[in-house]
């Protein structure tokens, strides 16, 4: 039986270089971005056992860890604050943006040490709230949406002020793309700080390691009534709409391997920004989890996983496996 010669597939992938022209995009040092975790204890350097070899460290404990990754080619990170001192919560978390809080002692500290290195803080309440959830609560329990928002752009225009590149709100509250921009501009610094949204975040199951290390879970309810439904994809093309048009400079897509299509939707409709992809606590602990039962291996498949959120679109990769990528050299060969 003659075959079509335009069936023949193999010899386009037979040698390991032309396996790789098969990919539009390659990862680079420049598209990871690592999340760091700084808690309020200068000198606390902590496992998080849900997440492996992940740590929470103090202040101190920044510059000794990250001179080596960043001399391997570390070209970002992403603050997360963690206050453990039981006086840093209230129910409108004030501390959020402290002079002394973890976060602007952390862009001080990184950026003295690291003048090239991107910063990014993540934007949030749920770290200094009382009850752990992302904004200001209502006697009803509903999120306090205009109240809220208020203390994120106070939060991320602190930030800012304090030397970050980009501030990047996950709080999920409607508007508050719009209110940062607008509060860089009154600061002056909307043409410096570049602005991530958190635009497609899904409520699931795969933040618990993140809420361990962060002290962050909510202690009533859950987030299902500001983060995506995981079905939600209309409700996520019409949140990176509206974040692109409130001014994001990024559009992130979070969790990542189960949201390729979310991620491949973000391309498309906001072509003219790059797309950022968020593999979280969850997506991490489950691959070295299955690692470790001899399902796979674990490089090939955090390297499998980098090719799937490329090949939908992002050109952002924000992991915890970056640490390892570049330790490790997986990018070099
Ligand atoms: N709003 C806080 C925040 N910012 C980033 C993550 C998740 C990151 C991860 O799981 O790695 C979370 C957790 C949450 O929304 O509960
Ligand atoms: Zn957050
Ligand atoms: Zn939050």
């Amino acid at each position: 039986m003659a075959v079509e010669l335009s069936s023949i597939l193999h010899g386009g992938f037979a040698h390991p270089l032309s396996r790789k022209w098969q990919a539009e995009r390659q990862l680079t040092k420049e598209m990871l971005m690592y999340p760091l975790f700084i808690t309020d204890c200068p000198d606390e350097e902590t496992l998080v056992s849900s997440l492996p070899g992940q740590y929470r460290r103090g202040i101190n404990k920044l510059v000794p860890f990250l001179t080596s990754l960043v001399e391997r080619g570390l070209k970002s990170v992403i603050l997360f604050g963690v206050p453990l001192a039981p006086t840093a919560k209230d129910p409108v978390g004030s501390q959020s943006c402290a002079p002394h809080g973890p976060v602007i002692q952390g862009i001080q500290t990184l950026k003295s040490a690291f003048p090239g290195l991107f910063i990014a803080c993540d934007v949030c309440l749920c770290e200094y709230t009382s009850h752990g959830h992302c904004g200001v609560i209502r006697p009803d329990g509903r999120l306090d949406n205009a109240l809220s928002v208020q203390r994120i752009k106070e939060t991320a225009i602190g930030y800012a002020i304090a030397g970050a590149d980009c501030v990047a709100p996950s709080d999920m509250n409607d508007g508050r793309i719009r209110a940062i921009k607008e509060g860089l501009r009154e600061v002056g610094l909307e043409n410096k700080v570049l602005l991530m949204s958190y635009a497609a975040k899904f409520a699931g199951n795969l933040y618990g390691p993140f809420r361990d290390a962060a002290g962050s879970a909510p202690s009533f309810g859950d987030r299902k009534c500001y983060q995506l439904p995981p079905s939600g994809k209309g409700l996520a093309r019409r949140a990176i709409l509206r974040d692109l048009n409130e001014g994001a400079d990024v559009i992130m897509v979070k969790p990542a391997s189960a949201y390729l299509d979310v991620i491949a939707d973000a391309k498309e409709l906001a072509r003219n920004v790059p797309i950022a992809a968020y593999q979280v606590s969850g997506e991490y602990a489950m691959i070295h989890a299955a690692a470790k039962a001899g399902v796979f291996d674990l490089k090939a498949m955090a390297m499998e996983t980098f090719e799937g959120i490329l090949r939908a679109g992002a050109t952002i990769v924000i992991s915890y496996f970056t640490e390892q990528v570049l330790l490790e050299g997986w990018l070099d060969n």
